[in-house]
């Protein structure tokens, strides 16, 4: 199991300005303040955490990509017709090259970030889609993906899943921001308070209630089933908005959906 933070460049990667991509393809927006939009999703492979929930797990307990050069996403990207962009992963801005995609994007699309908001980025964003990662994504022996050993990955993950300086920056620099948490259940609502609480603290812009998003923990319908009333109505008590996870619900979260 890989403890790296990324992934390890292979000896073809030696030249320019290239990136581990896992997936490239077009769908609807299934989640957040823009669900429905369509877009294309550029998804990199690699990540500095290891939430036991993580529904793209070959990205991250167990990288598989291909290494594409810049000029080569953007022409996959120029391809398809949507006029927004989603960069994801994994975790996106682990890698530096993510910048300079995102500055080669900027002029013709509008640009969403997929993050967990534990890393700072100056390129150009449109929507800085933070997603922190509450207590309850940590890895343990009892609820690690199967046959996986969370292993280093408990204390690492726990002492790494939140920066506040991170998420200050990334609240403060994107043009729009959303604060994107996966919920599962009402047990994750005061650590969600607490730290929408210190964000406002520290970030020099505001964070509305309706900027805060709980999104129901779940890679499959039938899991969504089992999450999505508890979590509809957390927002609703406690004034935040809802969001689901529209490509569970219309393709249960296959691969390039
Ligand atoms: C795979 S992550 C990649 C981006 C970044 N690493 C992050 O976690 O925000 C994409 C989105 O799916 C969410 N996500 C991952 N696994 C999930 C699950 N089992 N249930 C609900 N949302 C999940 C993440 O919180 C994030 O908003
Ligand atoms: N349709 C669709 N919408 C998404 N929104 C965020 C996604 C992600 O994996 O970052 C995602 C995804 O994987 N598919
Ligand atoms: S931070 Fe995102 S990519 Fe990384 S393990 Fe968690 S959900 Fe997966
Ligand atoms: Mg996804």
């Amino acid at each position: 199991m890989p403890v790296s933070d990324t992934v390890a460049r292979d000896d073809t990667d030696a030249e320019g300005d290239r990136l581990p991509i896992n997936e490239l393809f077009a769908s609807l927006q299934g989640e957040g303040k823009l669900a429905g939009v369509p877009s294309t999703f550029v998804r990199t492979s690699g990540c500095n955490l290891r939430c036991w929930f993580c529904d793209s797990f070959h990205t991250s307990w167990e990288p598989t990509h291909a290494w594409m050069s810049l000029d080569e996403i953007v022409a996959e990207v120029e391809s398809r017709s949507p006029e927004h962009v989603v960069v994801t992963g994994g975790e996106p801005l682990v890698h530096d090259e993510t910048d300079a995609l995102l500055s080669a994007l900027a002029d013709d699309y509008h640009l969403t970030v997929e993050t967990n908001g534990t890393l700072e980025t100056d390129a150009p964003v449109d929507l800085a889609s933070i997603s922190p990662k509450l207590a309850s994504s940590t890895p343990t022996p009892d609820n690690a993906p199967a046959d996986v050993d969370p292993g280093v990955w408990t204390e690492r993950h726990e002492n790494a899943r939140v920066d506040l300086d991170a998420l200050a920056s990334l609240v403060e620099h994107a043009a729009d921001f959303q604060l994107k948490f996966v919920v599962t259940g009402r047990d994750d609502i005061d650590e969600i308070e607490s730290l929408v609480a210190d964000v406002r603290g520290v970030a020099a812009r505001e964070v509305r209630d309706s900027d805060v998003l709980l999104m129901p923990e779940g890679q499959t319908r039938e899991q969504l089933a089992r999450t999505r009333t508890e979590v509809a109505d957390l927002a609703a008590a406690f004034g935040y908005r809802y969001t689901p996870r529209l490509h569970v619900d219309l393709w249960n979260d296959a691969p390039e959906t």
